[in-house]
């Protein structure tokens, strides 16, 4: 974790992303203050050429465009044919049938990194099939949670099995697993809930560290990244609004010491 943290900032790698119209500017933020370069593309045959300039390419569904149906498939498959990682967030899973369509669609591309918070994680699971125990689920309300992280562990662990990269499971005690360990981390603040973009941007910084790294060190650097910068902005804002600018400082200033020394848990999956 370390080293990923060390290698983003000497090489500034380029993580493109196809993202929400909602928290764009966050995520190109948060990426370029954990080292990174940020380039948002809409169209299909960006997607593809963004999938061969970048290192690591963040597809997040939260907004959805009539052009994605073609932009989604075309870049998670030219990532696969290019062998570079991608990241899929599934926000919102369960809205319209678009985004079903397509996280169905690119389960033949998996993603290297799946990330998103617990209830969407059950649903990815549930929509590939993966897992019966994943039924469980409540379902997301829009683009929240109603399920518990630890609701969501049997689902990303088949989820990793399955594509053979990693899952992180984003909430009070985040969850990251490569369907051969389960690692939980802690800290952050319930001050993240309150500024949109937090789970969005976690992913965009995940990608940024998968084009150093392998799946589950990039999303666990990611994750202890968040855990570390979110404690220490909550100690210095006095709201939501400065959260999110001493968010971005604290991110930007963070050690690759600090990162690798988050306190992480780990177990057999
Ligand atoms: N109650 C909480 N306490 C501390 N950190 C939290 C809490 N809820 C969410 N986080 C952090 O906020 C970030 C976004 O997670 P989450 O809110 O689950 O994602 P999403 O916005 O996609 O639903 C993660 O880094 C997570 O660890
Ligand atoms: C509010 C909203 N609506 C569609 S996408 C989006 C942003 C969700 O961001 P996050 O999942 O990081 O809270
Ligand atoms: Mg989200």
């Amino acid at each position: 974790m370390a080293a990923a943290v060390r290698e983003v900032r000497a090489a500034n790698p380029l993580a493109p992303s196809i993202t929400n119209t909602v928290t764009q500017n966050f995520v190109a933020n948060a990426q370029l203050a954990v080292g990174g370069s940020a380039a948002m593309v809409y169209l299909p045959d960006e997607g593809e050429c963004v999938a061969a300039l970048g290192g690591a390419v963040y597809i997040n569904l939260g907004t959805l465009l009539p052009v994605y149906e073609e932009t989604v498939p075309r870049t998670a498959r030219a990532c696969a044919e290019a062998a570079k990682p991608w990241v899929l967030d599934p926000v919102g899973v369960g809205i319209g049938s678009l985004r079903t369509e397509l996280i169905r669609a690119v389960k033949a591309w998996p993603a290297a990194i799946v990330r998103g918070n617990a209830s969407e994680i059950i649903a990815v699971a549930e929509l590939w099939g993966l897992d019966a125990a994943a039924d469980n689920g409540r379902g997301p309300r829009g683009v929240d949670a109603t399920d518990s992280v630890e609701a969501a562990r049997a689902a990303a662990v088949a989820i990793a099995r399955f594509s053979g990269g990693a899952v992180a499971v984003s909430g009070p005690t985040d969850l990251v697993t490569d369907g051969a360990v389960v690692v939980r981390a802690e800290g952050g603040s319930p001050l993240m809930c309150s500024v949109t973009g937090s789970g969005c941007s976690l992913g965009g910084v995940a990608a940024v560290y998968a084009c150093v790294a392998d799946p589950l060190t990039a999303a666990l650097a990611a994750t202890a990244a968040y855990n570390r910068a979110g404690a220490q902005a909550a100690e210095r804002c006095s709201g939501p609004g400065s959260f999110q600018v001493a968010f971005l400082d604290a991110l930007a200033a963070l050690t690759p010491e600090e990162v690798a020394d988050a306190p992480l848990a780990f177990e057999e999956a």
